[in-house]
């Protein structure tokens, strides 16, 4: 008896002393750490914050406090603002032209994606150049660059624009279903932006057309749309409790925890890793055969080169399809966006390209790079809508070693945001308009690649340097051409005319969170 109350006794005190080094723990992790022990602790710091959500960095829709835009207007800094994210972890906002050129140029070696963005990204992306670093990643590049170049691309534009006729007749017949009197409808676009981006990587990239435009229960969209869940409550709550963990080991094992979303995303990446591997062994069968079998698509041009194994080549076609397809898919609903609450805009791009443009209708007239990159107001709203919401708003890095930014000593470890929608709207690089959607600033004297930007790293869209996206010649075409071929053929209004689109919280592409619900109504002029 007396040595079951002793055992009870014991019992009490290890659970509490467990607790309480659990809870000193805590403490330094969210508290002492961060405030007073850290060596960032003298880069200018937003003031305020919650222990337990931090001052996460949301994306920009308007003055808040916790806007990094705000901050960046705000907080007098020197090219890094500190902030901190759930559990007291702290992180670099980027600001300056200097401190950008820093990480993404001149130091880019010392800086890599963080493991856990590494992990997050594997099951869409595969292991292809996205994530591969170092030396790897540098051979990896060189093979692609050469099928990335416009040389290459402007072969492509027949491509992009026959699936954007196609695009212009299932919105057509959209149109109308149901009830054939009707001459506009309300259409929600992303379904149809995203079949269409999947289509155009899906034959762009691996000559395999996807054919998920007119089929709306392809597979393939079934199965990204599995990848795109949000973590669930406890998925959340979870990673909340490991946060103050992660500063000094990555919470990624969250994504270990066999969760139904987990296994879901796992599955839809098995599949699509599956159909990549199909299409690989129906090209290696076809050039067999005959070696003029090979295309001009992304994938025959690796293939040609001999230099990846079919497994390296099925995590590349993963990269191809998760970064080419979301992300244009994005442009162009904030493409539609604008054109609906700028209305002028809309009617003056319409005219220049019904009066320069074969009609969308005639599947007998091709297009060529030259017939689109001539047209110089769809060239410059492009570039806005690619300035003004950058489909990636936000990256990361990580310094691999001690180092410096902006003069200012950086450890081992330390996360840096590099973010698009801040710097493409920063006011001391874009001129006091820069928060305002302007086509105009691309048309002026001599701005057409610059927009008059006062850096280059102003216009951040595709970040710079190494890491740059080896896909933005391609990006910038297909979008050229799907957004001509759907202006020329119909009138776009919003649903609801005073609609202030948000942003959807999750996922990588800062995306229009209701998707952009609009009429559509086939024009007058620019149809057989
Ligand atoms: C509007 C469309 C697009 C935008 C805004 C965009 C943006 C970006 C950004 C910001 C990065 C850098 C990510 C980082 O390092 O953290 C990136 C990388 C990349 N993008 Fe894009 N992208 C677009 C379209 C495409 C397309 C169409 C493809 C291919 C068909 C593509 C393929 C890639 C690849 C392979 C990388 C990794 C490059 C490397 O690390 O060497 N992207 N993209």
């Amino acid at each position: 008896m007396g040595l079951r109350v002793f055992d009870l006794q014991f019992v009490a005190f290890l659970a509490t002393a467990i607790l309480s080094l659990i809870s000193i723990l805590y403490f330094y992790i969210l508290i002492l750490y961060p405030t007073i022990f850290t060596p960032l602790r003298d880069i200018p710091t937003p003031p305020g914050r919650s222990l337990l959500t931090g001052a996460t960095l949301r994306l920009p829709g308007g003055p808040h406090t916790h806007d990094p835009r705000y901050w960046r207007e705000t907080i007098p800094n020197d090219g890094l603002i500190r902030f901190y994210l759930v559990g007291g972890r702290e992180r670099l906002l980027v600001t300056s032209a200097k401190a950008l050129s820093e990480i993404l140029v001149t130091k880019a070696s010392h800086f890599v994606k963080p493991e856990f963005v590494r992990r997050r990204l594997y099951y869409v992306t595969g292991n292809g150049l996205l994530l591969a670093e170092g030396e790897e990643h540098s051979v990896q590049r060189k093979s692609f660059m050469p099928v990335f170049s416009f040389r290459h691309v402007k072969d492509l534009y027949p491509i992009f624009w026959s699936k954007a006729r196609e695009l212009t007749e299932v919105l057509a017949d959209q149109i109308a279903i149901n009830n054939s009197k009707k001459t506009k409808r309300v259409i929600e676009m992303r379904q149809w932006t995203s079949r269409a981006t999947l289509d155009i990587v899906g034959l762009a990239g691996m000559d395999h057309d996807f054919g998920s435009l007119k089929d709306p229960h392809s597979q393939i969209i079934q199965q990204y749309k599995k990848m795109q869940q949000s973590p669930s409550l406890f998925e959340t709550l979870f990673g909340v409790l490991l946060s103050p963990f992660a500063a000094v080991k990555d919470a990624s094992v969250v994504l270990r925890v066999p969760t139904r979303r987990m296994k879901e995303i796992k599955e839809a990446s098995r599949f699509i890793r599956n159909v990549c591997r199909a299409i690989i062994r129906e090209k290696q069968d076809k050039a067999d055969q005959s070696s003029s079998q090979i295309g001009i698509d992304l994938i025959s041009v690796a293939l040609k080169s001999d230099t990846f194994s079919n497994d390296a080549l099925v995590d590349q076609m993963m990269t191809f399809l998760a970064a080419g397809h979301g992300t244009t898919s994005v442009a162009l609903q904030w493409s539609v966006y604008a054109l609906c609450k700028h209305q002028d805009v809309q009617q003056r791009l319409r005219q220049e390209i019904c009066e320069q443009l074969p009609l969308v209708t005639d599947d007998n007239v091709g297009i060529s790079a030259s017939d689109i990159d001539r047209l110089a107001y769809l060239r410059a709203f492009c570039n806005e809508v690619l300035r003004f919401w950058p489909p990636v708003p936000s990256t990361i890095r990580e310094s691999l070693h001690d180092t410096t930014v902006a003069g200012h000593y950086i450890p081992k470890g330390t996360i840096f945001s590099i973010s698009p929608a801040v710097t493409n709207h920063d006011a001391e690089l874009w001129g006091p308009d820069a928060n305002v959607f302007d086509p105009e600033r691309w048309m002026r004297e001599g701005c057409a690649n610059s927009g008059g930007v006062k850096n280059s790293h102003g216009f951040l869209t595709f970040i710079h340097g190494p890491r740059s996206c080896i896909g933005d010649k391609f990006a910038r075409a297909e979008l050229a051409c799907l957004v001509a071929a759907i202006v020329g053929r119909f009138h776009f209004e919003l649903e609801d005319q005073d609609k202030v689109e948000m942003f959807t919280k999750g996922g990588i592409s800062a995306a229009p969170a209701d998707g952009i619900r609009v009429y559509i109504e086939v024009v007058d002029g620019w149809q057989a």
